[in-house]
């Protein structure tokens, strides 16, 4: 039996007992299911990653809706205690074993409408970051090295001019690409299974400037080969598993930036890592990793490389418009009420004193509806 596991509650006495595995930023999100009949227990645990035990001991032998990463022992655990709603804080859902949620009739929330500029933030700062030698030069600069400036100093590529290269443009890679196009005056050469008509449909209004030029590869091949600097932006899955492996590592530009704010697995880390250590000018600016949170022995002593800890979409309006969706997702599916019909508009679950319409803003899967929804409101989370 699992040892128990400490919480805070909220409206103690509420009707609907819903569970967040982790504090999340904001308290709209606390407010909203408080004021809803919800007693509220939120997970005070120290420790990031709480373990399949811990999570049965959270559920109990009555919940109505729960927020973690999950599969079959837990969502019958879920199930067996009444629960029908699971929420991830995030718009990927690649935790989530969606087969057994079906099977024990819950249904799975997801965060979009909330991440995408943030997340191509992200990716432009790890493309400047690695392109510029910022951290390299940054530890210099601490380490108290810096003696004089000096023609060779920390000398990086220039973006203007050279192309970018985005792979998977769904939402968050065309807007990275219209962030490095619009920013750097960078051309673009894109690949993806399908023509992203929202990137190509966005054309650059420079006065009087050269324009960029754009095209969409028939192969990632192509991209790798002819691009300066390439972000990779697709969901996790078989086709994405390891795209960046050492075949594709060698036929990239020697002094090439690949930034990586998808899934960690979307790189072979090992194979990346030997590739850093043969290319010194090769630079690479990463927020997820294969076996997060850790990294692939040698990652870290690479002065190539830029890494940070899956911040991505760690901007406060980012992070408490996630939190108010996942708790709207799972108060929706407890007041049983219906899907939210865009789920990349959420404007009105995000307005600070208004009351959100009565929706869940997104369930990206549940057994109605699982099968009629497009890939493109299928998200992964990390790991
Ligand atoms: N690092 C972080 O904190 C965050 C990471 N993400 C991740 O970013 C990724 C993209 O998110 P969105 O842009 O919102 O998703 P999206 O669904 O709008 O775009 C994904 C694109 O990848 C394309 N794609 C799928 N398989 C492909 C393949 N084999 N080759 C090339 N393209 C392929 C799809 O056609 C689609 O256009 C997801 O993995 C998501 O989980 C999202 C938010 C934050
Ligand atoms: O939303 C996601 O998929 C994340 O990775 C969270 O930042």
């Amino acid at each position: 039996m699992a040892k128990p596991i400490s919480i805070e509650v909220w409206n103690p006495s509420g009707k609907y007992r819903v569970v967040s595995t982790k504090s999340m930023p904001g308290t709209r999100w606390i407010r909203l299911l408080a004021d809803n009949d919800c007693r509220l227990e939120i997970c005070t645990e120290k420790k990031t990653i709480l373990s399949v035990d811990d999570i049965l001991a959270l559920i109990g032998d009555r919940c109505d809706g729960l927020t973690e990463e999950w599969g079959e022992v837990l969502f019958s655990a879920l199930k067996r205690a009444g629960g029908t709603a699971f929420s991830n804080m995030a718009v990927g859902y690649n935790n989530v074993d969606v087969e057994a949620a079906n099977r024990n009739g819950i249904a799975v929330g997801n965060t979009p409408g909330v991440l995408t500029e943030t997340t191509a933030e992200l990716a432009a700062s790890l493309s400047l970051a690695a392109a510029r030698r910022i951290v390299e030069a940054d530890q210099f600069m601490r380490a108290g090295l810096y003696d004089g400036w000096l023609p060779h100093l920390f000398v990086g590529n220039l973006l203007k001019g050279q192309t970018v290269g985005v792979i998977g443009a769904g939402r968050i890679g065309s807007a990275y690409a219209r962030m490095m196009i619009e920013g750097f005056k960078m051309n673009l050469i894109y690949y993806d299974l399908y023509q992203s008509t929202r990137l190509e449909k966005f054309f650059l209004k420079a006065n009087g400037e050269e324009p960029v030029t754009w095209k969409r590869a028939a192969t990632m091949e192509d991209v790798l080969r002819e691009a300066d600097v390439i972000s990779l932006h697709p969901v996790l899955d078989k086709t994405t598993y390891h795209l960046i492996n050492p075949e594709r590592l060698a036929i990239m530009k020697k002094e090439a930036v690949l930034v990586n704010a998808s899934r960690g697995p979307v790189i072979d880390e090992v194979a990346l890592v030997e590739h850093l250590k043969a290319n010194p000018m090769f630079r690479v600016g990463l927020d997820v990793f294969e076996d997060e949170p850790y990294m692939k022995p040698g990652l870290a002593d690479m002065k190539n490389a830029v890494v940070v800890p899956h911040i991505a979409s760690a901007s406060k309006w980012t992070r408490e418009g996630m939190a108010t969706l996942a708790a709207l997702n799972v108060l929706g599916k407890i007041k049983g009420y219906p899907v939210w019909g865009n789920p990349n508009l959420v404007e009105p679950f995000l307005k600070e004193d208004a009351t959100p319409p009565a929706a869940c803003p997104s369930i990206a899967c549940h057994r109605q509806n699982c099968k009629k929804r497009s890939s493109v409101d299928l998200f992964y989370w990390v790991n």
